[in-house]
């Protein structure tokens, strides 16, 4: 079996605090041990006291500071065992937000949203069991079982062998728990999951939810995650419940037994008192570590079925990088090509043998019908769907030959409705430069797209937060994502809908802008206005997933049907005003 990413990079983690670790064992041994002498100590006080004479100060001093030193020693293992607990989920967490944000597109779709996030929440959060209880805990515990029961077998091992034969039957009881214990916590962790992805889509559409009074409706599912949750969260308490009185009931079988066997050894002369008071001493203190044990195989049981959802992220395809040089360009070809693309989504046949040329200047605008396929075709060209069959170019070398950024250097993309992430309007505005734009570049490119006034009149101007306060319009967002595509500078130019929300003096401003911009590179743009598709410079008509016709208006008003039936749609009056 493959080894999960997520265990790796916890050893990596624990490897990385190697020092801090080994301290805490060392600590928690240091205090293990405190508590394996501290009965020795009591039996001797109690034998001097008892009349066999002797001094008492020095073993009562002795036993004071190795009862205060164990108890030290103690807690400080176990913040050092937090602290790295705590840094091994932040190395989860930084994994899966680093990961996550890389991988493939349609992967990310696959996995979620919602259940992506919920790998860096609870999901991560369940690492700590890994580290803490397997690295320190458990080896700690391990070493003062056996320590304790070799301890206990000098003392007498007749009594050993009564209390080991005890535990053992208690052991084999919890492990039938521990198995339900650890089924219980993957059903929670996976209810967890989908109730973030549930929720995630409900709390993203607030407003749609209440315009259509369907708040009950839309909680329904994650009010049964969240039942689901509770549900298994109940079976995994009532499994781990079983433990503690097992574990207990095995101490009580084994105190009356050994107290039996140690009556009749005690008449029999075969044992001395202190050994006997120091035997049941260690049978007291000898149910922590195998409570530890048997809790700790629990956790990490749990936290084992969370790395393997966390592996889910962590294992998954990123985008590949591409060539790991750009390639020299092309002379005179074209700036995309397509040649018998093919595309299928959830199965369905989307883009059929699709091939198209974009002139390396000049306004292409792509027309259709509504699933036509025209957003697919530009996702295709920045690499977010996975195409079957064909070739794509950019500026005369296929796409898998560029590395993967350079393509996103050159083409922009600017997507349809509004993509405004929660940064301030500069942020949001930079975000494909590497350098910082001047004040200046950020106007400018807002009073390309008719924004500046709206900006200049937010309180926080450049500085303003978008996203967390609606601060702009649909139609201003959309704009502003225009103008972050006009900031890289790209030599291609994808468009989709961009004049969707816009009023005609803006429409008007960005087919101007367009045109401008189409002197020197590519622009293509998906569109249903009829004003913005007169005007591109060659128009490509697609219908079910295929390019039926591709021309300037005047050549495809006479000679497309389809194009035809585009414009008379576009012409057709007001039905209502007719
Ligand atoms: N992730 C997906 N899984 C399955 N089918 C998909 C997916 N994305 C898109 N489709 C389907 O692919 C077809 C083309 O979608 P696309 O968004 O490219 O159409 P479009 O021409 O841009 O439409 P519109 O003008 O309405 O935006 C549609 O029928 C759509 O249902």
């Amino acid at each position: 079996m493959a080894e999960s990413p997520t265990l790796g990079l916890l050893s990596r983690s624990v490897r990385a605090r190697r020092g801090r670790l080994a301290a805490s064992v060392v600590l928690a041994l240091v205090s293990a041990a405190a508590g394996i002498v501290t009965p020795l100590l009591i039996a001797r006080i109690l034998g001097v006291i008892g009349g066999a004479g002797g001094d008492v100060v020095w073993p009562v001093a002795q036993l004071v500071v190795i009862v205060l030193a164990g108890a030290f020693a103690g807690g400080w293992s176990s913040y050092l065992l937090s602290a790295a607990g705590e840094r091994a989920i932040e190395d989860v967490r930084l994994a899966v937000v680093r990961r996550a944000v890389r991988l493939r597109v349609p992967v990310i779709r696959r996995i979620g949203v919602g259940e992506v996030v919920s790998r860096m929440g609870p999901d991560a959060a369940q690492m700590r069991a890994i580290t803490d209880t397997g690295v320190t805990v458990m080896p700690v515990s391990a070493v003062m079982v056996t320590a304790y029961l070799i301890v206990m077998g000098i003392l007498d091992w007749v009594m050993l062998a009564v209390t080991v034969g005890t535990f053992v039957v208690a052991a084999i009881a919890i492990r039938a728990f521990l198995a339900g214990m650890r089924r219980a916590a993957e059903a929670q962790q996976a209810a967890l999951g989908r109730l973030a992805q549930a929720a995630q889509s409900v709390f993203t559409m607030v407003t749609t939810v209440k315009a259509y009074r369907a708040e009950d409706r839309a909680i329904a599912p994650l009010e049964d995650e969240i039942g689901e949750a509770a549900a298994s969260a109940v079976r995994s308490a009532r499994a781990q419940a079983a433990i503690s009185p097992l574990m207990g009931l095995g101490q009580q079988v084994a105190i009356i037994g050994v107290l039996a066997v140690g009556g009749v050894r005690l008449a029999s002369g075969a044992l001395e008192t202190t050994a006997f008071i120091a035997f049941l001493m260690y049978l007291f203190q000898l149910v922590n570590p195998l409570m530890a044990l048997a809790q700790g195989a629990g956790r990490i049981a749990v936290g084992k079925a969370a790395a393997r959802r966390v592996d889910e992220v962590l294992g998954a395809e990123t985008e590949p990088a591409g060539a790991a040089r750009t390639p020299e360009v092309a002379p005179g070809a074209p700036a995309l090509r397509l040649s018998d693309v093919e595309v299928s989504l959830g199965g369905k046949p989307v883009l059929d043998r699709v091939s198209l040329e974009v002139p390396r200047t000049g306004v292409l605008a792509i027309v259709g019908p509504s699933g036509a396929g025209k957003s697919t075709l530009l996702n295709v060209v920045e690499g977010f769907v996975e195409t079957e069959a064909g070739r794509v170019e950019l500026l005369g070398v296929p796409l898998q030959e560029w590395p993967t950024a350079e393509v996103r250097r050159r083409v922009a993309l600017v997507e349809q409705g509004s993509a405004i992430l929660s940064m301030s309007v500069r942020e949001n505005l930079a975000l494909g430069r590497s350098d910082s734009p001047s004040d200046d570049e950020l106007w400018s490119a807002l009073r390309d797209v008719g924004l500046e006034q709206a900006v200049r009149a937010l309180p926080a101007g450049l500085d303003a937060v978008l996203g967390a306060g609606d601060q702009m319009s649909g139609g201003e967002e959309q704009r502003l994502s225009i103008a972050r595509a006009l900031l890289i500078d790209a030599e291609v130019l994808l468009l989709d809908e961009p004049t969707a929300h816009m009023d005609g003096v803006n429409e008007r401003r960005l087919t101007d802008l367009l045109a401008a911009l189409g002197r020197d590179r590519a622009v293509v743009m998906v569109t249903h206005r009829l004003s913005t598709v007169a005007a591109a410079d060659t128009i490509v008509v697609v219908d079910a997933g295929r390019v039926t016709a591709v021309g300037d208006h005047g050549t495809l008003s006479s000679a497309s049907p389809a194009y035809q039936a585009f414009v008379h749609a576009q012409a057709a009056p007001d039905p209502v005003g007719a």
